[in-house]
């Protein structure tokens, strides 16, 4: 069996089959603001997402992702600490079993119930597979999501989620505009890390916002409510799909603002 969040395939076990694990450019990381170094020549994020551009959504056993069409440069990230442009090409959930976890980045420790990434990779390579393997190759913007009113953005991935309740399977998931996820303030906290699942490679240029957005007690629980396992294999509820701070080994946190 492979990689997952349980006892014997979790996180403490991944070195194993990934030795990057312990490499030293590892995400996800504790942000601890009052170290991160404010830059002001830091740009601005510039987040053109264009709604006919999404394509499906899937569960993959880890989490469930809603993939893009990226052909073309019409659903680009540019700006913010990347040189050049970036597609976008899926984004993705991790969430924990109850609302005191379930973030990947922690702030001062402290765990959101949810984070949310929206995963981009460099133009300047011809697919996302060959980004991957490139130390400027993807750029994931991550968003905290905290326990609050009931979040309306999010309520059209909510009720896909029924179509999509076990291992494998995807719908048809069109005209959604993933702008609408995004918190009014893009201030952001950037650094050099990896991706946070296996094969955790080192390619990735993080960029934490750090307004969160808001999900109700009830939204967490609709999360919780998809399976890790497939048709027909004993159900596992699909949670705590998160990898914990990894040492931050001498990086620099970098902050767009004061
Ligand atoms: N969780 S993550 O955004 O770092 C990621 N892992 C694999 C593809 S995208
Ligand atoms: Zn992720």
């Amino acid at each position: 069996h492979g990689w997952g969040y349980g006892p014997a395939n979790g996180p403490e076990t991944w070195g194993e089959e990934f030795p990057v694990a312990n490499g030293p450019r590892q995400s996800p990381i504790d942000i601890i603001p009052k170290d991160a170094q404010y830059t002001p020549s830091l740009k601005a994020l510039k987040l053109k997402y264009d709604p006919s551009n999404s394509r499906g959504i899937l569960n993959n056993g880890h989490s469930f992702q809603v993939d893009f069409e990226d052909d073309g440069d019409t659903s680009t990230l540019t700006g913010g600490p990347i040189s050049g442009t970036y597609r976008l090409k899926q984004f993705h959930f991790h969430w924990g079993a109850s609302d005191d976890r379930g973030s990947e980045h922690t702030v001062n420790g402290i765990k959101f119930p949810c984070e949310l990434h929206l995963v981009h990779w460099n133009t300047k390579y011809p697919s996302f597979g060959e980004a991957a393997s490139q130390p400027d190759g993807l750029a994931v913007v991550g968003v905290f999501l905290k326990i609050g009113a009931a979040n309306p953005r999010l309520q059209k991935v909510l009720d896909a989620l029924d179509a999509i309740k076990t291992k494998g399977k995807q719908t048809t998931f069109a005209n959604f505009d993933a702008k609408t996820l995004l918190p009014s303030c893009l201030g952001y906290w950037t650094y050099d890390g990896s991706l946070t699942t296996p094969p955790l490679l080192e390619s990735v240029t993080w960029i934490v916002l750090k307004e969160p957005i808001s999900v109700s007690p009830a939204q967490m629980a609709r999360f919780r409510g998809l399976l890790f396992s497939g048709d027909g294999e004993a159900p596992c509820c699909m949670m705590d799909n998160y990898r914990p701070p990894q040492p931050l080994k001498g990086r620099q946190v970098r902050a767009s603002f004061k």
